[in-house]
């Protein structure tokens, strides 16, 4: 069952000091599946998602990615197989978009016209127009831009399964719309896996097949947002509740028949 799962979590915990940053999570993630994790400031998202990277090691229980014990496979490979998204888009600021995007098939020895005609092939997937972006430094890049970036060398070793750390948590709301619904997308064209952390529960509920919610370091509870909705747990329901207010309140404000 689990060559059949991108990413599984096996009762995993990860301690900071005498604080379970992560406590006991069992969480399985299948292949081509968009899971979005969501929760509280603190509540062990970040870390539950680095440990399938191996940025950091667990202390108890398993992690496997795509069937193989994480432990059992070198990190730096292990990073290749899973791009990662941060939320600061985590350009390097000296390098250009081109080279930015670039910089991992480089390190892995591809030609120069290689590398080129990838980074041309990435800048068009995250929908960049080449002649205008390829030889900006980041700062010259809007937040939104930036962020395609991001995905973009993500995506340059062709990996089959995404991390994503609140990937477009500081943009405006139409651009995060947009990129959300884009990278919804790209997810589907490439057959890939995600597992996006994000602290909105509208907008895992518009791009995830589940969901799951962290509190504590525990998983508080998984699903579809369906599901979700008849959980018993008072903060997963609150959590549901957001949205819900904000539909009827839009509803009640907006006038029908507007533009579409
Ligand atoms: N390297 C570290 N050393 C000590 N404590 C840490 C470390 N990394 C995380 N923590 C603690 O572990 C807990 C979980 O942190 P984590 O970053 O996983 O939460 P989060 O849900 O991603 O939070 P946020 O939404 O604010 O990014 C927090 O209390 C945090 O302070």
């Amino acid at each position: 069952m689990s060559s059949k799962l991108a990413i599984s979590y096996h009762h995993v915990t990860k301690r900071f000091g005498s604080l379970a940053a992560v406590d006991d999570v069992s969480l399985g993630v299948a292949a081509g599946e968009f899971v979005a994790i969501v929760g509280g400031s603190g509540s062990g998202k970040t870390t539950l998602l680095r440990l399938a990277n191996r940025l950091i090691e667990a202390d108890s229980g398993t992690i496997t990615v795509e069937g193989e014990d994480a432990r059992n496979v070198d990190p730096v490979a292990l990073r290749r197989r899973i791009g990662y998204v941060f939320q600061s888009g985590g350009l390097f600021p000296h390098l250009s978009v081109a080279d930015n995007i670039g910089i991992t098939p480089k390190l892995l020895g591809e030609p120069v016209a290689a590398v080129a005609g990838r980074v041309d092939e990435l800048l068009e997937l995250v929908q960049l127009d080449r002649t205008s972006h390829r030889e900006r430094l980041p700062e010259d890049l809007s937040g939104g831009e930036r962020q395609r970036v991001g995905v973009a060398r993500a995506l340059a070793a062709r990996p089959r399964i995404m991390l994503m750390d609140e990937p477009f948590g500081a943009l405006d709301p139409l651009t995060r719309d947009a990129l959300g619904d884009d990278y919804r997308t790209l997810h589907r064209k490439l057959g890939l896996t995600t597992v996006m952390i994000t602290h909105d529960m509208s907008e895992a509920i518009l791009l995830a097949d589940r969901i799951a919610v962290m509190r504590g370091g525990r998983l508080l509870a998984q699903g579809t947002a369906a599901e979700l909705s008849s959980s018993r747990d008072d903060y997963v329901l609150e959590l549901l509740r957001t949205p819900r207010r904000q539909v009827e309140r839009l509803n009640a404000l907006l006038p029908m028949g507007g533009a579409a």
